[in-house]
């Protein structure tokens, strides 16, 4: 096809539409996914396994379905078309996605909840499944596209194209991950307000439009590679009867041929069979490396988990645990330029030879080295981690509700307290305890593997009280906080985010979930009203006490008594900077190069292709993911990161050897060499045959046109 070519400082104008392409449809993608698990718990009112399994299902399938753009375009549609048609195809999923998202369309009582949710269930799936097609098709055919405009002897500038191309892909994940949570968190609707998903949906598609425009608008620049017919069905059927024909010959008496492919000679031609032994050679090569990818993508799941147990203040600005994950994009957009132009210099220079199967081996190896540094950084958090009771143990807390001291006896310890702030541990399920003088004495029946709380009544005649305490972390770095009314009369409790509701006397509230940051309680009875603010850290749990001396007013700060049920997080989140490094170190290693390696060692026909095998390699990764965690159920998480590391440690090693046997290859100059000699032996047989034709005292015209054409 012909297109119009032009250069800027020797690179290509139109890989210029190709990253602005990119970028966009990163952001669209990363921006949608950042809000996707909220919008499935919050919006479609989900629970959280089903939001998470449909989350993971949606990103295997976008891995999964390269496999199926790379055919249409490799046989079909060639990379422009497939492009163009699965872009729109992805900005209708995106819109579709948006349009779920607008609660006003089902909320006929105009509540702020969408009333038929079916239609936003059914709408966000179609839509969902449309994006998944569209960034999945389109991605293999991008990368490869791009690579397309460089001519064979641009192998420097193809390999800083696709430089350019991931820092491309980082720039729109980073800033669609900073901007859609914040879209998110704005309130729009018509009727009444709800958070606004439709915009943090409608942006991304609107970014994809703008993909769209900017690849259409570069058209006419652009080198086309034709498709050449449908190579897939050629390369299975000549597999196909290669097998079929190495086994026909399986006897001894048949002399053993060099390649197994080479059992396809009788039928196909040689030019195919080498394209396919190219492809297969790098397919071979492939099989250890999904473990690198089971590494990498649990930054968004395992990691971020961890970041939930650990303090996020740096300074006034306060990270969130899924906020963290933007240190890999910002890491990428520094590591990538300073590998390019001083690492792999430095290298060169001193005279190492840096291949790109080196530079993979050394990218998974960073990666293994990321993931010990996160057992490190685990066995940290564990230690400050409260010990909670095991199945045979119980665990019970003693809190005051008098104003004045008690001696409390359990079994022949003796306590004085107010309130105590640690749990005492107890095999039995029983314990004696007496409190005051003239003593007072209680059994009482602890629950095994629980925490308790024994609340002692201003008059300890009274009927004492048991409460349940939280037996596990706070999820996502929340605070769990109840409070205790020691007051003859009722109290409200309320701040804006929660309302513990009307706390009867002598008696607590639940637990209510409180992000980190400054939090003013109101507390109410009656008409009369008091403050109480206190600061809030990452993962803590504490129970208020209200005590029966409390004066409504100005002074009930300093009556109310905070009892820690859980130390807040105390490690800093600034100790996984770290893993973050290592891996993304690793990954601009392993992932960049493998980039422009799947191009570089790929038949022409089949570039897309290989970018898909490329990709499924991901999709493989995260299933390990899944399928190891399950089976080896290790008791203690910094276990799990070392043996993911030990893992990838033992492929690296296997995939070193497999690397150090591969040939590199440069598939332009091999398939040049196959159309050379053939039409050699084609100039040769039609001299043949012209002699023989003559001799004979006959020329065949259609043979000497066929000749011709070739
Ligand atoms: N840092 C994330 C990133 O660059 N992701 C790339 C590559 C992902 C992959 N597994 O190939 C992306 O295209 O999103």
């Amino acid at each position: 096809t012909s297109f119009i070519f032009k250069e800027v400082c020797g690179y290509p104008l139109s890989i210029f539409f190709i990253v602005v392409n990119e970028f966009c449809e990163r952001f669209s993608y990363y921006g949608m996914r950042a809000v996707l698990v909220l919008y499935f718990k919050y919006f479609l009112r989900w629970d959280d396994d089903l939001a998470t399994s449909i989350y993971h299902t949606f990103v295997a399938l976008c891995y999964l379905t390269p496999i199926l753009g790379a055919i249409v375009a490799d046989s079909w549609l060639g990379k422009f078309k497939t492009i163009i048609y699965l872009s729109i195809v992805y900005a209708i999923g995106q819109v579709a996605m948006a349009v779920s998202a607008i609660h006003d369309i089902t909320d006929t009582d105009r509540d702020g909840t969408p009333d038929n949710m079916t239609f936003h269930v059914v709408l966000s799936m179609v839509g969902l499944f449309l994006i998944a097609l569209g960034t999945g098709g389109i991605k293999p055919c991008v990368a490869a596209f791009g690579g397309d405009q460089f001519s064979d002897h641009q192998d420097r500038q193809r390999r800083t194209f696709f430089s350019v191309f991931y820092l491309c892909i980082n720039g729109g994940s980073l800033l669609s991950t900073i901007i859609t949570p914040i879209l998110r968190a704005q309130d729009c609707g018509i009727h009444s307000q709800q958070k606004c998903y439709s915009l943090a949906f409608g942006v991304p598609a609107a970014l994809m439009l703008v993909a769209l425009v900017v690849f259409i608008v570069g058209s006419g620049m652009y080198y086309k590679a034709e498709p050449q017919g449908n190579i897939m069905l050629d390369v299975c059927k000549c597999i196909g009867f290669a097998i079929k024909n190495r086994y026909r010959h399986r006897s001894n008496q048949y002399p053993k041929r060099q390649h197994w492919m080479d059992w396809a000679e009788e039928k196909y031609d040689k030019l195919l069979i080498a394209q396919i032994k190219m492809v297969l050679k790098v397919l071979f090569l492939y099989i250890p490396l999904p473990m690198f990818w089971t590494l990498f993508d649990q930054k968004g799941s395992r990691w971020t988990l961890q970041a939930t147990t650990m303090n996020g203040y740096f300074g006034s600005l306060v990270i969130q645990p899924d906020q963290m994950q933007t240190v890999n994009p910002i890491l990428i957009l520094t590591l990538v330029p300073i590998m390019d132009s001083v690492i792999y210099p430095l290298i060169n220079k001193c005279g190492l030879n840096f291949t790109p199967l080196k530079r993979m081996t050394v990218g998974m190896l960073l990666a293994a080295i990321a993931f010990v540094c996160a057992a490190l950084v685990q066995i940290e958090i564990d230690k400050t981690l409260p010990t909670f009771p095991s199945t045979s143990q119980s665990q019970l807390k003693l809190l005051n509700m008098g104003s004045e001291t008690v001696t409390i006896k359990i079994f022949n310890d003796f306590f004085v307290l107010q309130a105590s702030n640690e749990y005492f541990t107890f095999e039995a399920g029983q314990i004696n305890i007496s409190v005051g003088h003239p003593e007072v004495r209680n059994t009482i029946s602890l629950a095994k593997g629980q925490r308790q709380t024994l609340l002692i009544p201003l008059t300890i005649t009274d009927e004492w009280l048991m409460t349940d305490d939280i037996t596990s972390k706070p999820q996502e770095g929340n605070n769990a906080i109840r409070f205790v009314n020691g007051m003859k009369t009722a109290v409200n409790v309320s701040i804006p985010a929660a309302n513990f509701g009307l706390i009867e006397p002598f008696s607590y509230s639940n637990y209510s979930l409180i992000k980190n940051g400054k939090v003013t309680f109101t507390l109410w009875s009656g008409s009369q009203s008091c403050e109480y603010s206190t600061d809030f850290g990452f993962g803590s749990s504490y129970t208020f006490f209200i005590p029966s001396t409390l004066v409504f007013g100005p002074n009930c700060q300093e009556s109310i008594t905070a009892a820690e049920d859980i130390k807040p997080n105390s490690v800093h989140m600034a100790l996984q900077i770290p893993q973050y490094f290592f891996i993304t170190a690793g990954e601009v290693m392993f992932s960049v190069t493998g980039l422009e390696f799947s191009y570089s060692q790929a038949p022409s026909n089949m570039k897309a292709v290989l970018q898909a095998g490329w990709l499924f390699t991901v999709a493989i990764g995260n299933f390990i993911v899944l399928i190891v965690a399950e089976l080896a159920k290790l008791p203690k998480q910094w276990a799990e990161y070392v043996l993911f590391a030990s893992l990838l440690v033992a492929v690296c090693f296997i995939f070193s050897i497999m690397a150090y046997f591969y040939t590199y290859i440069d598939p332009a100059e091999i398939e040049a060499q196959f159309k050379k000699n053939v039409n050699e032996d084609d100039e040769d047989n039609k001299h043949k045959l012209q002699k023989t034709e003559r001799s004979n005292g006959k020329i065949n015209v259609t043979k000497l046109s066929y000749y011709n054409m070739a």
